[in-house]
């Protein structure tokens, strides 16, 4: 009964509100606090430090984008690593991919991951895969530790700049995940908004730039119940076999997979995958200056 606003110094002088049914959760963890609620429209809502995470009705927009712009950019991704994504959602978009043998993921918070498997089956049903193995700890120790060349693609499902997540847009972070990669490997991480962070995006395609020494695109899509309605993805490869993000050569939305799948794509096709690149001009300016 009443609404909750997402007000955030992160996006000053506006606020997305959602009508409120009823409160599901309230928790304080270790990290931060954590609530989940019954929206009138957009189904369960997960909130961390009062910033919206996902929604029941728009979480496929986010999870599919962010899993199959990286996963569908090369012919035969084997091992991929999760950092963040807590909820299970980017794990249940991974096990798509037949290809992939090994899904690590390091979550910091394991309230976030209990929270999801009481409250939000269908995008927690990612653990259910026997592939994955779930890590609780810091993203940026558990890359420090990882043999160089390890992975094929790793995914950055962050919440945002400010809290617990912040060390995962510096450099430092960057270098230790292309070193975790093989020459040739790939990188997605959730990239803020055009509308409401350039600069914040500027500073991570440069630091990019001088990290990933194969591609490194900037893409985006909507979502809704994010700040703005949209959110972005850095995309980079590093030195070695090309990378060509904008032609997806791994598609995932052929007839024979979907067919077979309990949870079929919502919204991810090739399509969407090559147009999520064209950026308007003044990202594009920035973006690509850089
Ligand atoms: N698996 C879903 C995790 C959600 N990731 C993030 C949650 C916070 C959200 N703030 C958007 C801030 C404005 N760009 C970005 C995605």
């Amino acid at each position: 009964p009443g609404w909750f606003s997402e007000i955030s110094p992160m996006w000053p002088g506006e606020a997305h509100s959602l009508k409120v049914e009823k409160i599901l959760f309230q928790g304080k963890s270790d990290y931060q606090n954590v609530m989940v609620f019954q929206s009138s429209t957009y189904g369960k809502v997960l909130v961390l430090d009062g910033v919206i995470q996902l929604t029941e009705r728009d979480e496929c927009a986010y999870q599919e984008m962010i899993t199959h712009l990286p996963l569908c950019s090369i012919p035969n991704p084997k091992k991929v690593l999760v950092i963040g994504g807590g909820d299970g959602g980017v794990l249940r978009e991974v096990s798509r991919h037949s290809s992939v043998e090994q899904i690590d993921i390091c979550e910091i918070d394991k309230m976030v991951v209990d929270v999801s498997k009481q409250f939000f089956p269908d995008v927690a049903v990612g653990y259910d895969d026997p592939r994955v193995k779930l890590h609780i700890g810091d993203g940026v120790a558990f890359l420090k530790a990882v043999p160089a060349g390890t992975y094929d693609a790793v995914i950055v499902d962050s919440s945002d700049p400010i809290g617990p997540a912040q060390e995962l847009f510096e450099k430092p972070f960057f270098e230790s995940v292309a070193k975790a990669l093989r020459p040739g490997g790939v990188v997605c991480t959730q990239a803020e908004s055009i509308w409401l962070h350039m600069h914040i995006i500027e500073d991570i395609v440069s630091n990019c730039r001088q990290i990933f020494k194969g591609s490194v695109n900037y893409a985006w899509t909507t979502v809704p119940t994010y700040p703005s309605g949209v959110i972005g993805f850095m995309l980079c490869s590093t030195e070695g076999p090309p990378v060509d993000f904008k032609h997806p050569v791994n598609p995932i939305d052929r007839d024979d997979i979907c067919s077979k799948s309990k949870h079929p794509l919502k919204f991810y096709n090739s399509e969407i995958h090559s147009a999520a690149f064209c950026l308007p001009s003044f990202a594009k300016k920035v973006i690509e200056s850089k």
